[in-house]
């Protein structure tokens, strides 16, 4: 509120008036010291009758209101670990949203929906005595968008995000420590979890004496374990206050531990995959800025056939030169489909297997 501005407010019934005034000290007639500045304040108007309701819930509303405010103002951070014991944050810039996010509409609503749902639940989870908190598992091939999908979600819930490099944490000490720093209203996402550290397979995976000895170094270094990581989405994370997100991602869901990913751990487990034509039209429509075309069936046609990285249908439709318009461009797209069609058959019938010499 700026200075001598008023508001009229309501709450419950109540009718309540604002105004922002400032008030200076009584001025010394002679001072060789600079007066100091005068004091804001707020002049609350209300009837004595809604004393109790103002006093007890307003007010409380007020500064809750306040603080979301001010946390909706905030520059949101990127923090990663890599090469450090502690967070490095940077300004989060990166423009991906579900608006842009190319995947199936109707696993983007239900995506959509839970995370409402999550933001929306702090007193459910107390009420049911659970931490404030739910993981997502992000699987599928390169390229289909889980990277993009992660900033899609932290910039619809306007979290920051903690990207935590595994193979730079010395020991489970380290995790933990790194993972109580991390603040409330974020997510904190471990990608390509399948190659970080002895995660997967059998949690004490039996060693040979020479595979021992090779690594007996490494192992006094590098210590984080599943059962560190374990501990702390079950139990550590829990006593650090609430509403945070934990997202894995992997190429390879195959390869993980199952008590890893076992729900409860991750609470929700999201397949990415090859792009199909709705996933396209998003692209289309980021990338060229169209919702039709003529060539439209024919390229809904090829995708029905072909498997492509929605990565790589946003190349072929990025413009090569400035005369490159629409029409071209999808053009180049449908070439690369039919191409990725061709060596799809030729891998089908095992002819890529063999070379042909021709003889004259
Ligand atoms: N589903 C998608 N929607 C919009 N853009 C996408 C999508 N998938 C991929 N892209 C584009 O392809 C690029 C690479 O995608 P991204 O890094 O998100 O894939 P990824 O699945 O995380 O790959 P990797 O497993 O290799 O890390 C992105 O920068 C984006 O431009």
């Amino acid at each position: 509120m700026d200075e001598h501005e008023e508001v009229t407010d309501e709450f419950e019934g109540a009718k309540l008036w604002w105004t922002s005034e400032s008030r200076s000290p009584p001025s010394q007639s002679f001072s060789l010291y600079p007066q100091p500045d005068s004091r804001r304040y707020y002049r609350l108007i209300f009837h004595r009758r809604h004393r109790d309701l103002i006093v007890g819930q307003y007010l409380a509303h007020v500064l809750r209101e306040g603080r979301e405010v001010g946390l909706r103002k905030r520059q949101r951070k990127l923090y990663t670990n890599n090469a450090s014991k502690d967070w490095s944050g940077y300004k989060s810039t990166h423009p991906s949203t579900f608006d842009t996010l190319a995947m199936d509409p109707g696993k983007k609503r239900e995506l959509k929906d839970d995370l409402i749902a999550f933001r929306s639940s702090k007193d459910y989870y107390a009420k049911i005595g659970k931490a404030w908190k739910r993981g997502y598992l992000l699987h599928g091939p390169p390229g289909t968008g889980k990277s993009t999908m992660i900033a899609a979600i932290a910039n619809f819930l306007e979290y920051d995000v903690y990207d935590l490099e595994l193979t730079s944490v010395k020991n489970n000490t380290e995790l933990r420590k790194l993972f109580i720093e991390t603040t409330g209203k974020s997510i904190i996402v471990i990608e390509d979890i399948d190659c970080s550290l002895d995660l997967t397979g059998k949690r004490k995976r039996t060693k040979s004496k020479k595979e021992d000895e090779g690594e007996k170094e490494d192992k006094e270094e590098s210590k984080v374990t599943l059962s560190g990581l374990l501990n702390f989405i079950d139990g550590l994370w829990s006593a650090c206050g609430g509403e945070r997100l934990i997202i894995f991602t992997t190429n390879h869901v195959e390869k993980l531990d199952p008590a890893l990913i076992r729900r409860g751990r991750m609470d929700k487990h999201i397949e990415m995959s090859y792009c199909c034509f709705e996933a396209f039209k998003v692209l289309a429509n980021n990338y060229l800025g169209i919702d039709s075309h003529p060539l439209f069936d024919t390229i809904k046609t090829l995708m029905e056939e072909v498997k492509m990285t929605p990565a790589d249908v946003a190349e072929n439709l990025m413009p090569k030169s400035v005369k490159d318009d629409a029409g071209s461009c999808l053009e180049g797209l449908i070439q690369a489909l039919e191409m990725a069609r061709g060596a799809a058959a030729k891998v089908d019938d095992g002819s890529s297997a063999d070379e042909t010499v021709e003889l004259e």
